[in-house]
């Protein structure tokens, strides 16, 4: 990640130490690495400097008369959390300078130090400090496009998903969450995640099936630089990134076999081992799987390990599909409609009830991702105003009425959501990419289902 050719950022420092030889030195050599420095000879002084200006980092001496070290740091994450702090120790006080750490410091260094070191030290400082402005100013963009990450609906079934969320999030226990694709899956792990005590902690999502096989076991565990062709440098896997947080797999029962048993082992020691590597690695991470995969079928069938189906299962929360919430469908086509149309206007501003009517109304195979695309194609239409039906793609809000469904009675959701893939294809000339992308569904999940309708149809 650090690029050792490339310039690091130039930093405004404080630097305090009682020691006069140090202070005219780094007068002189941090200026001279890129730097801006306020030099300050005790703790007071730097308290006083911290309260009246901002400084990205400030390295201080651990030992000094008055105000020491700690003190100061104390008082910088008071009054400036996010400004990194380094000790300078003498050998002696390397006790002292990890409770430091504790205090919340980046790092410490040991007296006599080469300023080489001060350099490199401030080099991954400056580093750090990139790496949180991009993953604020990504986290800003997504949350423009996507919205805050926020569960909308209030109907009776998401209340119940409430509750469960409400219930479980607080304990430590594996929770997996099961619905339908598109309906919100990830959104409820994140909603477990939020309201745990690791919220502060990362939330690390991962699809299962998007990996190829080779892949996903150093995407999980990480690998040695070496470990296989094309391992060019050392990679940390994502339950490390997760560590103190959440780790959400998406779609498990995707998991190759072999990968299995080796997640059953990490959740049951709570330990990793790097693709690679022989030594271990202990973690504390909370694991929420999802699936839209009946499961214990796979496990009848031999594609699923029930020892892990029983590990990752402690505590299910059902999500329901959006056609059995269709109460929260006006609700979630407002909030979508704001990633399209920034500002919040009342609901009858926004769709008509002709709009309404069809939108309730339709089966929504693709859930809540179908929504969006169905909200994205009305905006397209109508960039102002209610969103009438006419807006609404073409095909829609049709398929109740049309005469083979009435001549056939009472249709399966099932029958329904097939009924919706087939008008898809014949509206595409059978492509299955198109059909796929126009109902909010993977490619993987529509060849699923064609599969199980021939293989119904050649069972009966
Ligand atoms: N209750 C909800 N409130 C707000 N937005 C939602 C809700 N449910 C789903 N969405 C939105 O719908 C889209 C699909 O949701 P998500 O990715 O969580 O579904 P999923 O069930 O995990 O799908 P898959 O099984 O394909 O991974 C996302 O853009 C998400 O923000």
């Amino acid at each position: 990640m650090s690029d050792s050719n490339q310039k690091p950022e130039g930093l405004a420092l404080l630097f305090a130490d009682d020691e006069r030889s140090l202070q005219e030195l780094m007068k002189l050599e941090l200026p001279r690495m890129g730097h801006t420095v306020t030099v300050c000879p005790d703790g007071e002084t730097a308290v006083a400097a911290i309260e009246k200006n901002n400084y990205d980092c400030i390295i201080v001496d651990l030992d000094m008369p008055g105000l020491t070290g700690i003190d100061v740091i104390a008082k910088l994450k008071e009054q400036s959390p996010d400004t990194e702090a380094v000790i300078l120790t003498g050998k002696s006080t390397t006790e002292s300078a990890i409770a430091a750490l504790r205090y919340g410091a980046f790092d410490y260094l040991t007296k006599p130090c080469k300023l080489v070191e001060i350099e490199a030290l401030l080099r991954r400082v400056s580093d750090k400090r990139k790496l949180t402005k991009q993953y604020h100013a990504v986290k800003r963009r997504l949350e423009s496009i996507e919205g805050a990450p926020k569960l909308i609906g209030d109907s009776k079934p998401m209340e119940q998903v409430r509750r469960l969320i409400a219930r479980v999030a607080p304990t430590e226990s594996t929770v997996l969450i099961r619905g339908e694709t598109g309906a919100g899956k990830e959104l409820v792990a994140r909603a477990v995640h939020d309201q745990s005590d690791r919220a502060a902690a990362p939330f690390v999502a991962i699809n299962c099936g998007a990996l190829p096989e080779t892949l996903i076991e150093s995407e999980l565990f990480g690998h040695a630089k070496g470990a296989f062709t094309g391992a060019d440098e050392h990679r940390v896997g994502l339950f490390e990134v997760a560590n103190g947080g959440t780790i959400f797999l998406d779609e498990i029962g995707e998991l190759p076999k072999a990968m299995q048993a080796k997640l059953l082992r990490v959740l049951e020691s709570r330990e990793i081992r790097r693709v690679g590597e022989n030594k271990t690695v202990s973690i504390n991470v909370r694991v929420v799987c999802a699936t839209h995969r009946n499961i214990e079928d796979m496990v009848a069938e031999g594609d699923f390990r029930e020892d892990l189906m029983y590990r990752i299962n402690t505590f299910e929360i059902h999500l329901p599909a959006l056609r059995e919430r269709s109460a929260d469908i006006p609700e979630l086509a407002v909030h979508l409609l704001k990633r399209f149309r920034p500002g919040a206007k009342p609901i009858q501003q926004q769709l008509s009830d002709d709009a309404i009517e069809a939108l309730t109304s339709h089966v929504w195979p693709g859930n809540v991702r179908e929504l969006a695309n169905v909200i994205e194609h009305a905006t397209i239409l109508c960039d102002e105003g209610p969103i009438y039906a006419e807006h609404l793609p073409r095909h829609f809000g049709k398929r109740q009425l049309t005469g083979a469904a009435k001549s056939r009675g009472p249709m399966t959701l099932r029958d329904m959501e097939m009924e919706a893939i087939h008008e898809s294809l014949e509206r595409h000339d059978g492509s299955k990419p198109k059909a796929a992308e126009e109902l909010g569904i993977s490619l993987k999940t529509l060849y699923n289902k064609l599969n199980s309708e021939s293989g119904a149809k050649n069972a009966a």
